[in-house]
């Protein structure tokens, strides 16, 4: 059976058409196609969990069609059903994730070859567990998860009332700018207490602190170019002791992967970490966005099966 979970506001629509018009076409050569729609925020996730519940051995397939959130959403949805393979029809506006595995951006090509040619790879997803959390309350994350200035601008667009209008006439991307420009004045750098695989380091002056588990990160920049898909290693970019105007410097060049050339810029690999902080972290795990102190993150040690290169 092939599932389908289509998130009807990323992409404004699109891939309901897009599938839609699929299974039309196939519908003579099997009748085993299911498709749910998500009808608000955080439905993905219960979506998944239903129907892994009930169809997870039967499931040849999950195509989540939508961004990158409703990937976060899925993938948390099946936190308990790690054998349900996957594939990512991107029709989001960042699509991270469909970089990341090397799939066809376009989402009409990546839904044929997908279906063509069941070529499953093992993925490992990153999981954090925040504050003083237990184990039950982690989350996966599937793309990054980052900390500091780049969550505060996804935070602060996140929140904007005119976000709504912007995606609908596909200006989305202007609201990060903006919120870029009024983020720059009024961001703190943070002191943060890193642990890295047992190492602790005491970080002052900083920017920026991402994790991912492959090069991209918000909707293109190859932040970690040099990441690659595998089981134990995270990527850890740290912006520190920048200047604002490096800082937009680097948002420019990190679409081609030259930030690594400024000495502000360092990236480490790690398989746990662990930061804390004084000061209230805002954080966004593959763009949604929250709050913490304290976070612990590792590999997911269960290997997950998704369509990749
Ligand atoms: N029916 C719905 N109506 C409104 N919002 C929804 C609905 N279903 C899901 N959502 C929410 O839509 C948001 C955007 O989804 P998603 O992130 O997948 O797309 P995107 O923002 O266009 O792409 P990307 O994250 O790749 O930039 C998510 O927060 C999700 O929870």
């Amino acid at each position: 059976m092939y599932v389908f979970i289509i998130n009807p506001a990323a992409g404004n629509g699109r891939g309901e058409h897009i599938v839609k018009k699929f299974v039309e076409e196939h519908r003579s050569s099997t009748n085993a196609f299911r498709t749910y729609f998500t009808e608000y925020p955080g439905h993905a996730e219960e979506l998944a969990q239903q129907i892994a519940t009930i169809y997870h051995k039967s499931i040849e397939l999950l195509f989540v069609v939508g961004g990158d959130g409703t990937m976060y959403e899925v993938l948390n949805g099946l936190v308990d059903f790690p054998k349900v393979p996957l594939s990512f029809i991107p029709v989001g506006s960042g699509n991270d994730f469909a970089r990341g595995c090397g799939m066809p951006l376009k989402p009409e090509e990546n839904l044929r070859e997908t279906f063509n040619q069941t070529d499953l790879k093992p993925y490992w997803a990153g999981r954090y567990i925040k504050d003083f959390q237990n184990e039950r309350h982690s989350h996966l994350f599937a793309s990054s998860l980052g900390f500091g200035f780049d969550a505060e601008v996804a935070d602060r667009s996140n929140r904007s009332r005119i976000k709504k209008w912007f995606n609908k006439i596909h200006l989305k991307s202007l609201i990060y700018v903006i919120g870029l420009f009024f983020t720059i004045f009024k961001f703190q750098p943070k002191t943060i207490q890193l642990n890295i695989d047992g190492k602790e380091h005491t970080l002052s002056n900083i920017w920026m602190l991402t994790i991912t588990n492959h090069p991209y990160f918000g909707g293109g920049m190859k932040i970690a170019p040099n990441a690659k898909i595998n089981k134990k290693r995270m990527y850890v970019t740290i912006v520190h002791k920048i200047s604002k105007l490096k800082l937009l410097l680097l948002f420019l060049t990190v679409f081609f992967g030259k930030h690594t050339m400024l000495k502000e810029v360092e990236i480490l690999e790690a398989t746990k970490l662990e930061i804390k902080s004084k000061q209230r972290l805002t954080y966004h795990a593959d763009g949604y966005t929250s709050y913490c102190y304290q976070c612990r993150v590792e590999k997911e040690e269960i290997e997950r099966l998704v369509q990749r290169k």
